[in-house]
């Protein structure tokens, strides 16, 4: 099932309008993310898909079908919460069952659609024991057997990984990429983490103060962001910025007239900075930098350098390069993770020399 959000807004009490004039078309099949910082609106769209609740403006439809006014009963939304909201009184199998028992589906046809889902969902060891007697990982698989239970259109989950520990996480994030791709069922999944949403979705949606900042797929996002809001929250550690004024003739060369005169900030990944006689593909500039410090993390050195007066962070820089122990650092740019940026933070302009989209 298809969703397609037209013009709409949303305001809670007609004062503060949280979300403004959202357009956008959520695939058939597909697993997208919703994704952004504290208070971006992110549970308020997962809300307006599902019905809990209704847009101020706007439109909203399931294919062709406008539900703009059904309510969450009618839109057969299936939802999966972070608490995971099991009945604890109930067993894994009677939670399972229970939105078959409401639709007052045959005990025989209820059983067997539980197991099936519990199979599914791997969890047809535990059918007998209450919520509280399994863990938080084994709760939520049971919460999405139940969610799964009535065929819904569309499944919703509401950070559903939030209380589970860092491994359990990346467990879970796993199956439950598993179960979406063997049921087929659209799905949308609301998370802050980046890493999370990278990992599991098909397309990631950014949303900042209520306005989507790009839609596409994840390794666009990476590798094209569309602003320094997209740049600067996605990718660990985070980009650097650098200011442009000084640095303009250094790049004349190579980049047109008419983008330049708008640049305004030099955007750079920290694994696109790299030693100045590195092999790799790289844009036809020198720079020098004031080693401030370097640090070994495992596979990866992460290096602070002084440049044009700011701090920057490189971390593909060879370990050998610093052992000269040289106070400068010559290093030069990839051709990937290297943007340019307007006065309001649009990218103008990517070293990849690929079109920046905000959509596929
Ligand atoms: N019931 C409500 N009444 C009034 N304002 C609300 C209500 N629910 C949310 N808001 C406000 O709407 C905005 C978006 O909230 P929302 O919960 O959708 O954000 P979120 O991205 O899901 O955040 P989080 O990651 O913290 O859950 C916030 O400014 C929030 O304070």
């Amino acid at each position: 099932m298809k969703v397609r959000f037209e013009n709409v807004s949303l305001n809670y009490d007609k004062q503060k309008e949280v979300l403004h004039n959202l357009n956008f078309e959520i695939p058939n099949g597909k697993l997208t993310c919703l994704l952004g910082p504290s208070g971006c609106g992110k549970s308020t769209t997962l809300n307006l898909i599902s019905g809990l609740l209704l847009p101020s403006a706007g439109k909203i439809y399931f294919d062709k079908q406008d539900v703009t006014k059904k309510d969450a009963l009618d839109r057969r939304v299936g939802m999966v919460f972070q608490n995971y909201a099991l009945y604890p009184h109930m067993t894994v199998l009677e939670n399972i069952c229970f939105p078959l028992k409401m639709a007052k589906v045959k005990k025989k046809d209820q059983l067997k659609r539980a197991q099936e889902l519990a199979k599914l969902v791997h969890i047809s060891n535990e059918l007998d024991k209450h919520p509280g007697e399994l863990s938080g990982g084994q709760q939520q698989r049971v919460a999405i057997a139940r969610s799964l239970a009535k065929s819904p259109s569309i499944l919703l989950l509401d950070e559903p990984l939030s209380n589970l520990d860092a491994r359990l996480r990346v467990e879970m994030r796993d199956e439950i990429r598993k179960i979406q791709v063997a049921t087929g069922v659209t799905t949308v999944f609301v998370t802050h983490d980046q890493d999370e949403a990278m990992h599991i979705a098909d397309k990631i949606m950014i949303l900042d103060t209520g306005e989507v900042q790009q839609y596409t797929t994840p390794n666009k996002i990476y590798d094209r962001p569309s602003n320094l809001f997209v740049a600067k929250f996605i990718g660990n550690p985070e980009v650097n910025v650098i200011p442009l004024a000084d640095l303009k003739s250094e790049f004349a060369s190579f980049i047109p007239n008419d983008i330049l005169k708008n640049a305004v900030s030099l955007i750079v990944r920290p694994e696109s900075i790299v030693s100045a006689d590195s092999t790799q593909k790289l844009l036809p500039v020198n720079f020098q930098g004031k080693l401030l410090s370097a640090s070994r993390f495992g596979k990866e050195t992460a290096v602070r350098m002084n440049f044009q007066g700011e701090t920057i962070l490189a971390t593909a820089i060879l370990q050998e390069k610093l052992e000269q122990k040289s106070e400068s650092i010559h290093f030069r740019l990839k051709t990937t993770g290297v943007f340019l940026s307007d006065q309001a933070g649009k990218i103008i302009w990517s070293a990849d020399g690929e079109r920046i989209v905000n959509d596929d």
